[in-house]
């Protein structure tokens, strides 16, 4: 009886451990099966084309394409075991290949621009330096009275130090000495309005002054003016084209800027930069492009668009490399295949003094200068270089800068002028 009950025991046990075992790797398949599922989730869609080939980057708007012919299959749609993408070794599109939408050009947006009447008188106290030197100095030694040898000796160094120059100052000294003791003169008062009356006369000149920038007709046709703008390196030629440009605008004209400064490309930018300040058109060629080019260039685009103006900023080359100054003869020379040019202004700077005025006898040897620029006369006290650069050229000066402001370019009156070297 008791081994029978032993047996059933055995047996008993025996089951119990196989169904454990059994249990046991049942649930152990379950669970490898449940993390290879997970594993096969977790995969990147589209393989490792996403992965390693960066962020694809494309523009709004247009979808990139995808040629039939680039996939694997031919119906354009994915199939079991396709890629989701174009494959990694058949033709990818780069950033680079990408267009991106061009962006609108900003509006301009066109400046007030200060009226061109009056601006002399609005900008005397600019000319503040230069009066300390005829208006105290001068105006001092002569309503003192009597004048001796030593005072018209210190009246003389006066107009020197102020740079009229030898034959200016001894010109208006001997007029001063006949007017003083003609009229005998007693008070500041009548020296001033007798300083005045010589130092005008000095400037004044039979020539034009007003600046030759108007359309004119040629058979019947509307003809722009054109007018070249020559001078040194710094003296201020794109500084005084853009204001120049300014004076045509307010006054409704319409204008192409033409950028030959092909020589320093920040020149062309900076001209382009005053256009968009006044709603101009630039014509300009690549950095170091023939400068007779882009000149011939703007003035045709400004004979083909009937504008009233071409002005033609130059290369401002130093006037010692003969070479540089022959280009700009080639510069007119080419210009005139298109239209006449009209006026030829050569900016001067005021501060640099007689080597401004060396340099105004080469430029005046290369090309028919018609019009002075004097710009920077807010800088200097040697104010009196306008004399002697209208007596040595025989030119007029037309316009004078008084100022790095965009309408600090005044028409150069002579009574004007001397009112305010005055005070
Ligand atoms: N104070 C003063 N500065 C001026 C005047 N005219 C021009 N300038 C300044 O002079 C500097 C040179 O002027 P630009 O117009 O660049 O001279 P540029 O002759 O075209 O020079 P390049 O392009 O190098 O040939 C600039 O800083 C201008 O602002 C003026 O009348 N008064």
């Amino acid at each position: 009886m008791s081994s029978t009950w032993f047996l059933f025991v055995v047996i008993a046990v025996v089951v119990l451990v196989a169904l454990l075992v059994t249990g046991l790797l049942v649930a152990r398949k379950r669970r490898i099966s449940l993390d290879a599922q997970r594993e096969v989730e977790e995969k990147p869609k589209g393989g490792s084309y996403a992965a390693s080939g960066g962020i694809a980057l494309a523009p709004g708007g247009e979808a990139p394409e995808h040629p039939v012919e680039d996939r694997p299959e031919t119906d354009g749609q994915p199939a079991v075991g396709d890629d989701a993408a174009v494959p990694r070794d058949s033709a990818q599109r780069t950033v680079r290949d990408v267009k991106l939408p061009e962006e609108p050009a900003p509006t301009p947006v066109v400046e007030e621009i200060e009226p061109a009447t009056g601006r002399m008188e609005r900008l005397r106290g600019r000319l503040s330096k230069s009066r300390s030197v005829f208006g105290s100095s001068l105006l001092g030694l002569l309503g003192a009275g009597d004048l001796d040898e030593d005072s018209w000796q210190d009246v003389e160094d006066t107009l020197l130090m102020a740079d009229l120059g030898a034959a200016t100052t001894n010109q208006i000294v001997e007029r001063l000495r006949d007017e003083l003791s003609r009229r005998a003169i007693r008070s500041s008062a009548e020296a001033r309005e007798v300083l005045h009356e010589v130092l005008t006369a000095q400037l004044s000149t039979d020539s034009e002054r007003a600046v030759r920038a108007l359309p004119h007709i040629v058979d019947g046709k509307k003809q722009p003016a054109v007018v070249l703008v020559a001078g040194v390196n710094g003296t201020g030629k794109t500084t005084t084209t853009g204001k120049l440009a300014r004076v045509l605008v307010a006054q409704e004209k319409t204008v192409v800027l033409g950028a030959a400064d092909t020589f320093r490309a920040a020149a062309a930018d900076q001209l382009q930069t005053w256009a968009e300040r006044v709603g101009a058109e630039v014509v300009r060629g690549k950095e170091g492009a023939d400068p007779a080019a882009v000149a011939f260039d703007a003035v045709k685009r400004g004979v083909d668009t009937g504008v009233d103006a071409v002005l033609v900023d130059t290369a401002g080359r130093l006037h010692t490399k003969t070479g540089l100054m022959d280009e700009l003869g080639k510069v007119k020379r080419v210009v005139e295949k298109q239209a006449k040019v009209d006026e030829v202004l050569l900016v001067l700077d005021a501060t640099t003094g007689q080597n401004g005025l060396m340099q105004a006898r080469v430029f005046a040897e290369v090309i028919d200068v018609t019009g002075i620029v004097l710009t920077k006369l807010d800088g200097t006290a040697k104010g009196g270089i306008v004399f002697q650069v209208q007596r040595e050229l025989g030119v007029p000066v037309k316009l004078v800068g008084l100022g790095e402001g965009p309408d600090d370019l005044a028409p150069f009156e002579p009574g004007a002028f001397v009112d305010a070297l005055l005070g």
